[in-house]
């Protein structure tokens, strides 16, 4: 029975799915942190929210773990490097708390803009003075917005529903997608320029930490206000607190805080009780946006541990399900292929690999093929855990050459994988072909071939002389073992030639070794002598 530890507040319902799903679940959310590191080794998967942190060192205990779900969008507080070191799986639920990170940004600049919380308070202590609180409306304003993702793209249709002028910086956006919903896309300082509101949108990374400081308040209009709703760290808090105090920004609306939970000691910003409204990390905290975070976290973390891909992977490449689904059968032929390439190349070190994919499979995102492939012939040699997740990264730290690329189609076949796998002593190639039939071996060392991709095989690379065949069908004959189907090719007489053998029951070490024994005595020069069962 898998173990999951969820280790955030999330909804009940979440934990409910992974419960009917048959998982042991601890629902412990008030962990300190001595007491999260003693108990991380114990799980099979762990769903978190931004609380807790998945850290190195939380990683290199959490020797079991298979999957991190993060139960949200943002997934600063994972270290992705390490958990694919690690070969853990980690995705997040980037579009279940979308809306409700949109309505609070609104919200918040709605309250900022018309003084309701102060307003709001004052009259909690009996202080009725509708000049103090008078307010400024946002129709007119312009509203720039720093990330146009998810979130800031959907601020960006409500604003200027309230006829606020929409301008934005996003490098990483497509200027189509930018003019598709009307919002012109400016250099980072024009937009802190122009703008009466500037509202953040973007994950933290090591470009957009403290984004806004010192620099990009003293450029900003004077009597800006600034909401964030994305992470504390975005803003330079003590800078934003200085601007505020030399009345160079008018006010502030923030939802996520440098160091949360935020308290008197660690916060500049809580002075500022006329211009700086703030909330306690609400912005994906509602009914719906728990409930949906929760439900597909739980439901991604079984899905993991039943061995499927998660839909929103963060480190390895996220495919359509659709498209999974429909490249499955490449996956599982390139997985194939990967079998028995390893074992065919049995304990030698593999220095290259070079895959060619053609025709159908073209169609489909390959990286998902090369990792399986990658895992397939790199699992039998490894005692350490290796999956699609980390495959890359074990072949990279043993200098391990990956090519992939795309040929043409082939003849009459539809679609066709190659595999060239150099290794320190030898080079195996081989190619196979998907057909509704089932996987083809369709070529072996340069040698045209058309063998079912499953089942028992002898393979015997030697130099082409009569009396091969013959003694090796009449000792494997001796032994009762049956030829289902048998290839043979060479370049030319008395070249290389390779002989690929279909049998129905495996040889034992000594049949193997009589087969050796007597191609030795025809002098056959034999390179390799194999026996692989797929
Ligand atoms: N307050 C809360 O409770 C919540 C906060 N969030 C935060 O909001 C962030 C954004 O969420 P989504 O919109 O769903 O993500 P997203 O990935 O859809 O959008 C982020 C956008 O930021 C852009 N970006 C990245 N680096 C940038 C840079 N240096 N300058 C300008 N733009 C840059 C990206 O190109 C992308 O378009 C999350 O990463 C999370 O940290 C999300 C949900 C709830
Ligand atoms: O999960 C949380 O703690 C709040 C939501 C959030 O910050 C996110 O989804 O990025």
């Amino acid at each position: 029975m898998y173990k999951v530890l969820v280790s955030d507040n999330i909804a009940q319902k979440g934990i409910e799915v992974l419960e009917n799903a048959g998982m042991k679940v601890d629902f412990n959310p008030n962990l300190n942190r001595e007491e999260f590191l003693e108990i991380i080794a114990d799980y099979d998967g762990i769903i978190v929210r931004s609380m807790t942190k998945l850290d190195k060192e939380a990683l290199t205990k959490a020797k079991k773990l298979k999957v991190i779900g993060r139960a949200g969008t943002g997934y600063d507080n994972i270290d992705l490097e390490e958990a694919t070191k690690n070969g853990i799986f980690v995705f997040n639920t980037p579009t279940g708390n979308t809306i409700s990170a949109v309505e609070h940004t609104l919200g918040m600049m709605l309250s900022l803009s018309r003084n309701i919380s102060q307003a709001n308070q004052a009259l909690h202590n009996d202080i009725w003075d509708r000049k103090k609180y008078m307010g400024v409306e946002i129709k007119g304003k312009t509203l720039g917005i720093i990330g146009l993702g998810r979130i800031g793209s959907r601020v960006a249709k409500r604003a200027q529903s309230f006829g606020m002028k929409v301008i934005a910086n996003d490098p990483y956006l497509s200027p189509k997608k930018a003019e598709k919903i009307n919002v012109p896309l400016l250099p980072f300082k024009e937009v802190l320029k122009k703008s009466d509101y500037v509202t953040l949108h973007t994950p933290l990374t090591d470009e957009t930490y403290h984004i806004l400081s010192h620099k990009e308040f003293a450029i900003m209009k004077p009597g800006a206000r600034v909401i964030n709703c994305a992470r504390g760290q975005n803003v330079d808090t003590k800078a934003l607190a200085e601007a505020l105090e030399k009345n160079k920004i008018a006010g502030a609306a923030i939802d996520v805080h440098e160091e949360e939970p935020v308290k008197a000691s660690n916060n500049p910003l809580l002075k500022f009780e006329d211009s700086v409204i703030m909330t306690c990390h609400l912005g994906g905290t509602t009914t719906e946006a728990m409930d949906n975070v929760s439900i597909t976290a739980a439901e991604e973390v079984i899905s993991v541990l039943k061995n499927n891909l998660p839909e929103s992977p963060l480190n390895i490449p996220a495919m359509d399900p659709q498209d999974f689904n429909q490249a499955k059968p490449y996956i599982n032929l390139i997985t194939k292929l990967g079998n028995f390439v390893a074992k065919w190349k049995g304990h030698e070190r593999i220095e290259a690999v070079e895959i060619e994919y053609g025709g159908e499979v073209n169609q489909y995102n390959l990286k998902p093929m090369t990792l399986s492939l990658v895992k397939s012939i790199l699992e039998p040699n490894l005692d350490d855990r290796i999956n699609l997740v980390n495959a890359m990264h074990v072949a990279k730290e043993r200098e391990i050459s990956i090519k992939e690329s795309q040929i043409q189609n082939e003849g009459e076949l539809k679609n066709i994988i190659k595999i060239n796998l150099k290794t320190e002593m030898n080079e195996y190639s081989l190619a196979g072909t998907y057909l509704p039939i089932g996987f083809r071996l369709i070529e072996i060392n340069g040698l045209r071939i058309d063998l079912d991709l499953s089942g028992e095989f002898i393979i015997v690379s030697y130099q082409d002389k009569p009396g091969v065949i013959g003694k090796i069908g009449s000792t494997l004959g001796e032994a009762n073992i049956n030829i289902a189907n048998m290839q043979v090719g060479r370049k030319k007489i008395g070249g290389n030639a390779i002989m690929m053998m279909q049998i129905d029951s495996k040889p034992s070490k000594d049949i193997m070794e009589k087969i050796k024994t007597h191609l030795d005595e025809l002098d056959t020069k034999v390179k390799d002598l194999s026996y692989l069962e797929i």
